[in-house]
């Protein structure tokens, strides 16, 4: 820990940069400069954060949640410019002989550091992303109601966590890859496998194969398609009919994107929205399958998805729970988790504290986060102890 005369005001920012987006997580006191509704900045959320005892200093305030495009990191810097989010908000200068020092993680903590330091003159304090991960998962399971939920037939099921019962969990971040962590406790968890095949692989290929131009105008159109025309089915190698003896319907896909090898059809004879469609299922089952075989290999039950590929998307939450539910034969339940995209962010945040800054601290966060927040989706469950949703389903 750094001298306290050497230090800047407590910065109050914690920054993610990953291979397609930048996350910022942020506080602020009394909900003082939430940003303005400017498009630039994407989307944003916001915790209320009230401990309710009045005479703290910390007693009001906010987190902040931002994202941009990893692409476009200059209007990242200079959103953090405009709000001061460095030096904690403050808009007069900071005496050169303090350094700045922001807590960052992913892969652009490294490669983007001196852009930081020529454009913001402030370091970048490098966090471990796994570590950030686990922590961002733990903060938010233990500390925000309503954080974690099932996602069947388009219903969302509130899942509540009994934190004497959250460990083991297998810990599934979708971002541009996938990481697949088994955690065990704070701080104890193992990376146990990973794949190439992510967020990053359904933007990429269906930018190529679609022309489309943002990652939600791919996703939007995914919502019209028909996966079918692209797809191979059971049914369609055997005219028609199911493959029981070996429990494959008609109706499931027994290769993805298989019907493309025809000869008589070009990329320009398939609709944009069937290979949108046929993508982000043959992704996101993929990944809800590698999922629960390391659950298995584990001995895990419960597996959390996140990661911003997700994006609260009925679909691709559909898909995996599906494919979860399909190989696990009904023992097991994908669950989601609404901060999803911002867990290596929130790591980062509560680093501050592991490190010694106690002005605002994470403990502070966690016991003052929003256990007053209101969500009218779906129910309340006790997790693990869910009821499995007993239909046949097709992959
Ligand atoms: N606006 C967006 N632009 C690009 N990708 C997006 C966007 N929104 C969601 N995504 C998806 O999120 C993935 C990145 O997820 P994220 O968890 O931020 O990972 P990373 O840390 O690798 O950037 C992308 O690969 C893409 O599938
Ligand atoms: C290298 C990464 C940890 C980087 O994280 P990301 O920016 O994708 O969130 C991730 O892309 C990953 O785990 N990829 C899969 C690599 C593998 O296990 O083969």
């Amino acid at each position: 820990m750094l001298p306290a005369e050497s230090r800047a005001p407590m910065p109050h920012l914690a920054i993610d940069i990953g291979g397609s987006l930048i996350k910022l997580v942020y506080y602020s006191r009394n909900g003082d400069w939430l940003p303005e509704d400017n498009k630039i900045w994407s989307s944003k959320e916001s915790l209320g954060v009230s401990n309710g005892e009045g005479n703290h200093p910390l007693s009001e305030g906010r987190l902040h949640f931002a994202k941009f495009e990893t692409s476009k990191i200059n209007d990242c810097i200079e959103f953090i410019r405009s709000k001061q989010l460095h030096v904690g908000g403050q808009h007069h200068e900071v005496p050169s002989k303090n350094k700045i020092i922001i807590k960052a993680t992913g892969g652009g903590a490294f490669k983007f550091t001196d852009l930081f330091k020529e454009k913001l003159g402030i370091v970048l304090d490098k966090e471990d992303e796994m570590d950030c991960l686990v922590a961002g998962a733990n903060f938010l399971l233990k500390a925000v109601q309503r954080e974690a939920f099932f996602y069947m037939d388009g219903q969302k099921q509130f899942v509540q966590i009994d934190h004497k019962d959250l460990y083991p969990y297998l810990l599934v971040n979708i971002g541009s890859g996938v990481s697949m962590i088994k955690v065990d406790g704070d701080g104890k968890f193992e990376r146990v496998s990973g794949t190439s095949v992510g967020g990053g692989t359904f933007w990429g290929l269906g930018r190529l194969l679609t022309k489309c131009q943002s990652f939600d105008e791919l996703l939007e159109l995914s919502h019209v398609g028909n996966n079918r025309v692209i797809d191979m089915l059971v049914g369609d190698i055997y005219g028609g009919t199911d493959y029981a003896k070996i429990g494959l319907s008609s109706t499931n896909i027994a290769s993805s994107f298989g019907k493309a090898i025809s000869v008589d059809k070009e990329l320009e004879d398939y609709q944009p929205e069937d290979i949108s469609r046929s993508l982000l299922r043959m992704i996101s089952n993929n990944i809800g399958q590698i999922a629960y075989l390391n659950a298995l290999r584990y001995g895990l039950k419960r597996i959390f998805f996140g990661g911003f590929f997700i994006r609260g998307h009925a679909y691709t939450m559909d898909t995996i729970s599906v494919a979860v539910h399909y190989w696990s034969k009904g023992e097991a339940q994908a669950m989601f988790l609404r901060h999803e995209g911002f867990l290596g962010a929130l790591g980062a945040f509560a680093s501050y504290e592991r490190h010694g800054f106690d002005d605002l601290t994470a403990h502070q966060l966690a016991q003052l986060c929003p256990r007053r927040e209101s969500c009218s989706e779906g129910t309340l469950h006790s997790a693990p102890h869910c009821d499995v949703i007993k239909e046949k389903k097709t992959l």
